[in-house]
């Protein structure tokens, strides 16, 4: 209970809590020490609440612990959903600790209202906090001195553990203060402490200062697909993650069964961001890269961008769907085989090639995937052929008995040959690997590609001994367009993986049931036993249960950075949602990648045309002034039409241009990084062109904290090596970008690189070079 001293109404009682009384000025020491007071004693009282509520929570699942395991599959199994649920519930209970009320707002009619991470309310259910993502929230986001939107004030809380240290009120409309300077931005203090605070490696939530345009993002619409342009900083990322838990939490019931998915570029890029979303109390979203979204496989970064490129494209499609038609085998004419070897009816069959084409036919016109489609070959292959052998052995056969041989063909082996021949089972690891493998049949299924093209996807086949190459992350969308061309090959490694899942799982449930009816005792229905089973399954996890199945339907998919995205892997996500409900975030001005997008409409005019809207964010709130000012010569070479956002702050640290001596760089980078680091707080990024950066790894040997960028876990150290490409999506307090023209011309895309590399720092940006610098690059202070 919040105590009566410093209830809502009690804080009401202070009828413009955010003015100053008569005797005040609103910046007087004591008008904002008794404000404080005020304020403190609310927000203790709402920790108390928030205390009795993970008390009770916690009492609840104690007792539910505390039942009996015995009872029916039942009962146990809405145990286990209460289980689920009060746990649920705890966690959110915690996840709002740190910075559990960060604001309010006031109206005309002198109501107050504050808000914070989660909703709280008294015993009586008057509402002491409401949550953020309650649209009774929507004002203290969206309210403007320009449109107020019947709001007159406005205030931000900040808050070290669970004491109010400091507030900003903005002021609106009547209530508006005399000689403020009115900013279109809200709770400025708050977000400016927020902004240049050193960074850690991870990404934090930003629910206390939400600004108006972000908002509009966050609450748009479930339907059709939202695209997010924007430049960098602009909080493309952290507010797509934030439209995550808002439609979690406002589109429950139907997000909750189907989850959300969020793609990332990589697993570094996912490691920096997956601590948003369980602050904000969310568990049922899925992050995950393309390269990790076929089950069993995680693609490695190894690929060469003309690999890539080739890969990528939507043409491949056709490609693999012809390279799959070329293993179906048709006889020049015909095949002869015998049958019935070991019986006294052995005899010779031609099979000829309208045969043959009859039973490809008959699997085509299934419509089901090749491996499904081959039983319907199966099934007119034998039975014409038993028609046949009936009718030369003259006289007349029952039909069952024709049936009945068409049967026992099946299982001979010369017709299990010619089967192999016309439709063998293909699994999709196997299609990629001899279409790589086969220069001929790269040549049959890729007319309209350049031989260099196809050059690029040439791969040794495997040794049957050794252990083949990785799959590249280019290679999982051609995995999952296969996958989709072929449906299940029975008795494969993928299946046989779940396949051994799924029966343990039913095995611990039919000991259950066991367990409930004794043996023999009951005996019970299969397809109760199915429906209960179905109910088991739906308690793991669902992100478990979403990243293990390859057919998952996503109620909602969050793609960030998706200027990167290839058209195959536009296909492959277009399968994953196929309600078209999703948020597309990026900026056409960074793609880096050889298959990645020109234009939205690229993307999105084949899945969902008509059905999707773009919304554009046009504030930097990562990348100083100054250095923006840097970037401006990149951005015209990238495309002169773009424009870049516009700054939120100036930084006052001016970035500069060191050269080094080309002949022997390393001492002299070496003291440059060395300073750099002396001069650092929080996190700093050294980012380089593609290619092994063995010589900047020997320079910099030594130095405390500095780790190479081989895995999500170099995010940890201060320093970290990393390549331009690597650099999306990320940022440090501090930028040292080596060698510019290397990253200009390492490929097609180089000027986009250079543009994200620069962009990555929140305060300081250093450039070293041995080569002339890029004229693009302006306004470096040479040191
Ligand atoms: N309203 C806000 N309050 C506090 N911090 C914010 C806000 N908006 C953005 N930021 C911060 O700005 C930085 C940039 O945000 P984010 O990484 O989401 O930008 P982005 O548009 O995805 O950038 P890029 O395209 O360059 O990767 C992050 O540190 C983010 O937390």
């Amino acid at each position: 209970m919040v105590p009566p001293s410093s209830s809502p109404s009690a804080a009401a009682g202070t009828p413009d809590a955010t003015t100053p009384d008569s005797g005040g000025a609103p910046s007087s020491d004591a008008w904002r020490t008794e404000q404080l007071r005020t304020e403190n004693a609310y927000v203790g009282g709402l920790y108390d609440r928030l205390e009795t509520q993970r008390a009770r929570a916690a009492d609840r699942l104690r007792e539910i612990h505390l039942q009996e395991r015995g009872g029916t599959s039942q009962s146990r199994m809405e145990r286990d959903t209460l289980e689920i649920h009060h746990t649920r519930r705890l966690a959110e209970l915690y996840a709002a600790e740190y910075g559990l009320c960060f604001g309010r707002i006031e109206t005309a009619d002198g109501e107050q209202q504050y808000i914070g991470r989660i909703a709280l309310a008294d015993d009586d259910h008057e509402p002491l906090l409401t949550d953020w993502r309650a649209s009774a929230a929507e004002p203290f986001y969206r309210a403007t001195p320009a449109a107020p939107g019947g709001v007159t004030g406005r205030r931000h809380l900040r808050s070290k553990g669970r004491t109010v240290v400091d507030f900003d009120d903005d002021a609106f409309g009547v209530g508006a203060l005399e000689g403020r300077e009115s900013s279109e931005l809200s709770g400025e203090t708050a977000l400016l402490a927020s902004l240049t605070a050193a960074r850690t490696g991870r990404m934090g939530d930003i629910v206390s200062t939400i600004q108006a345009e972000q908002d509009q993002v966050i609450r748009s619409g479930l339907s059709g697909v939202l695209v997010v342009q924007g430049g960098p900083g602009t909080g493309k990322t952290v507010v797509a993650l934030h439209r995550a838990a808002y439609l979690l939490y406002t589109h429950r019931d139907r997000l909750a069964r189907s989850g959300v998915l969020v793609i990332g570029p990589n697993t570094m890029f996912l490691r920096y961001i997956d601590q948003v979303l369980p602050a904000l109390g969310e568990s049922d979203v899925v992050l995950s890269s393309i390269g990790a979204l076929y089950p069993g496989v995680t693609g490695s970064d190894t690929e060469t961008p003309e690999a890539a490129a080739v890969k990528g494209d939507a043409r491949m499609a056709r490609v693999l769907a012809d390279a799959l038609a070329d293993l179906r085998e048709l006889p020049e004419e015909s095949w002869t085989i015998t049958v019935g070897r070991r019986s006294a009816h052995r005899e010779e069959l031609v099979i000829g090639r309208a045969l043959c084409e009859r039973a490809h036919a008959a699997a085509h016109r299934t419509g089901e995937p090749h491996n499904a489609a081959r039983s319907a070959l199966v099934e007119r292959l034998t039975s014409e052929l038993a028609l046949r052998i009936a009718r030369d052995r003259g006289g007349e056969m029952a039909l069952d008995d024709v049936a009945n041989l068409a049967d026992a063909l099946v299982d001979e082996p010369d017709v299990q040959a010619v089967v192999q021949r016309l439709w063998p089972p293909v699994s999709p690891e196997r299609l990629l690997t001899t279409l790589f493998g086969s220069p001929e049949l790269l040549a049959k299924a890729m007319p309209d590609f350049s031989a260099a093209e196809r050059a690029a996807l040439l791969r040794p086949q495997p040794d049957p001994e050794e252990e083949a190459a990785p799959w590249t992350t280019a290679d999982v969308p051609l995995l999952d367009e296969a996958a989709e061309l072929l449906g299940p090959l029975p008795g494969s490694a993928a299946t046989r993986r779940a396949e051994a899942a799924a029966e343990a799982r039913e095995r611990e449930f039919a000991k259950l049931v066991l367990d409930d009816f004794g043996v023999g005792l009951v005996e019970m229905d299969a397809e109760m036993l199915a429906r209960q089973y179905r109910g088991e399954e739906a308690l793991r996890p669902l992100a478990e249960r979403a990243t293990e199945d390859r057919t998952w339907a996503f109620g909602h998919v969050i793609v960030d950075e998706a200027q990167e995205l290839s058209p195959m892997a536009w296909r492959l996500l277009a399968r994953r949602c196929p309600g078209r409900s999703m948020t597309i975030v990026g900026d056409l001005a960074q793609t880096g990648a050889p298959a990645g997008l020109g234009s939205w409409g690229e993307a999105l005019d084949g899945y969902a045309a008509g059905r999707w809207r773009t919304v554009e964010l046009t504030v930097n709130y990562r990348t100083p002034a100054e250095i923006m000012r840097v970037t401006e010569g990149v951005l015209r070479a990238v495309d002169p039409a773009l424009a870049a956002p516009r700054a939120v702050r100036e930084g006052g640290i001016r970035p500069w241009s060191l050269r080094i001596p080309a002949d022997d760089p390393g001492p002299a980078l070496r003291a440059a990084v060395a300073q750099e680091i002396a001069e650092l707080d929080g996190r700093m990024a050294i980012i380089h062109a593609p290619g092994a950066p063995a010589e900047l790894v020997d320079a910099l040997a030594g130095l405390d904290g500095v780790a190479v960028a081989d895995g999500p876990a170099a995010l940890d150290s201060p320093v970290v090596l990393m390549t331009a490409a690597q650099s999306k999506g990320l940022e440090f307090d501090a930028v040292l970008v080596v060698e510019p023209a290397d990253i200009l011309a390492a490929h097609s895309r180089g000027a986009n690189d250079l543009y994200v590399a620069l962009t990555r720092a929140t305060k300081r940006l250093g450039v070293v070079h041995s080569r002339e610098l890029p004229e693009m690059l302006t306004g470096l202070d040479p040191r």
